[in-house]
This record gives structure tokens, sequence and C-alpha cells, in this order.
């Protein structure tokens, strides 16, 4: 199969605006989706008897949004997730995601090291395709620990502090940062060229037409699932 074509930043934000505004989705809804996506995209990779402790790191945006979903998920699914999630952005979903993960007693931490290292799995939420410039803190210590992890990685959407259109940073914390696997969301962007991992599209929540008239491809999602593997760099299945 011909490679899966890229969606841009400028047209992913100005998808996620029609999605909710003509196409009468919710944020919430949109999230669910992205972060069931990113809980099944897991499973395939390493299922809860393999990996059962998963760290979170979810950052203040929407990426993080998609984080806190997955988490819950996981949590259903049987892993025992643990959430870092330092830099709470102000909308009250965040707040609402927050609480659910509090009532299935989903721990959260302040400390990222510590909690690598009792980890199988993390999940790297901090960033999307609206990241930009250099890292600001508290995040250049965690994704300096991303860069020389040994833990395997899944990032979402994309890895954190990869330049959405130029990919991977020349200098500052995530030189060298090559996560094992990514979940691209929707469809995947232009940085997915210089990722070499396992790599899944999820985000089964577009139509047809809305993917023409936006330039990209729908991906060969089968029967109920919500992920689909197309290997590195969108290439081939
Ligand atoms: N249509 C889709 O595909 C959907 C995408 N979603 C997710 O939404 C993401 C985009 O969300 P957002 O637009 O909220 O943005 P992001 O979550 O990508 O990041 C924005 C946040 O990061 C901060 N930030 C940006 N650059 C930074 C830097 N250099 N240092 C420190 N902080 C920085 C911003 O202040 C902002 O709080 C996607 O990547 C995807 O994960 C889903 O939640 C919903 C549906
Ligand atoms: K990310």
């Amino acid at each position: 199969m011909a490679g899966l074509r890229t969606l841009g930043p400028k047209a992913a934000a100005a998808l996620d605006e029609e999605l909710m505004s003509s196409g009468a989705f919710s944020i919430d809804q949109l999230m669910e989706l992205a972060g069931l996506a990113v809980s099944q995209a897991l499973y395939t990779l390493s299922p809860p008897t393999k990996t059962p402790n998963v760290l979170i790191a979810c950052g203040p945006g929407n990426n993080g949004g998609d984080g806190l979903v997955a988490a819950r998920h996981l949590h259903h699914f049987g892993y025992r997730p643990t959430m870092y999630f330092p830099k709470q952005g102000k909308s009250e979903l965040y707040q609402r995601l927050r609480t659910q993960l509090e009532q299935l007693k989903v721990p959260f931490t302040d400390d990222f090291l510590s909690a690598m290292g009792k980890s199988d799995y993390v999940v790297d939420a901090i960033f999307g395709f609206s990241f930009s410039g250099e890292v600001r803190e508290p995040f250049p210590a965690v994704i300096k620990a991303l860069a020389e992890s040994k833990v395997p990685v899944l990032a979402v959407d994309a890895p954190s502090s990869w330049n959405i259109e130029d990919g991977p940073p020349k200098e500052g914390p995530g030189v060298g940062y090559q996560p094992t696997a990514l979940i691209s969301l929707t469809a995947p962007k232009p940085l997915v060229k210089w990722f070499k991992g396992r790599h899944f599209v999820g985000g089964r929540f577009v139509s047809r037409e809305i993917a023409e008239k936006y330039g990209f491809d729908l991906p060969p999602y089968q029967g109920s699932d919500q992920v689909v593997e197309i290997g590195s760099q969108g290439e081939k299945l």
C-alpha cells in the first residue's frame, strides 16, 4: 500500500475546529475515541499480563487529555496505570477526567523519574500537534528521561519535543528521543518521516468526505478495531 498522506499542524487544528463546529462533535467525544485508540494500541503492543505497570505522562493540552482517557481504559483492561500530570490545563474537562481516575484509585505522582523506574511501559501524552518552540518547565527533565529510557515508550500523536513538520530536535532535551511506538490520531503528521518504531493510526471518527477535503487517507480499519498498525514512516501495512 502506498504511504498514508500526512496532515500538517495547521490543517490538524482546522480539522479539529470543523469537527467541533459544523461537525457537531464535542471535545469530550473526540478525546474519548482518541484515548480509547491509545489504550488499544498499547494492548496490541503489550498486554497487561506482560507489562502491568504503565506510567502515563500528560501535558497541559488535549494530548494530555488523551492520556487521561487512555489511563481509564487501561485500568479497565487490567493494567495498573500511574499518572504524571504536573500542569493541569484550565478546562473543567481535565478536572473531570482526573476525578474519574481518582475514583478508580489510580495514583498521581510528582516524581516522574522514580515512577519510571517502576514502570513496564510509558505513555508519552505530553505534547501533540500544537507543540512549538523549546520545551518549557517542568518538562525538559521528563523529555530527557524519555530520550534515555530503557523502558518502552508509546508516543501519542507525536514524540513530545519533536517539531510536527521537521521531526526530531537538533538540540535540547529531546535529542535522540525515538519512542518504541507511535499512535497518530486521525492521520500521521509530517514528522512520521523520521520515526523508526511501530506505528499505529487511531481516532476513528472522520468521514471519507472530511478526509478528502483535508487531503489525508482513512486507514483500513478492520472490524470494530479502533487502531490500525501501518509500519514505520506510514509506508506499509
Ligand atoms: N482530531 C484529532 O485528531 C484529535 C486530537 N486530539 C489531541 O489533541 C492534540 C492537540 O491538542 P492541543 O491543541 O490542545 O495541543 P497539545 O496538547 O499538542 O499542546 C498544547 C499545550 O502544550 C503547551 N505547549 C506548547 N508548546 C510548549 C512548549 N514548547 N513547552 C511547554 N509547553 C508547551 C501549550 O501551552 C498547551 O497547553 C492532538 O495532538 C491529539 O493528541 C484529541 O484530544 C481530540 C481529537
Ligand atoms: K505526545
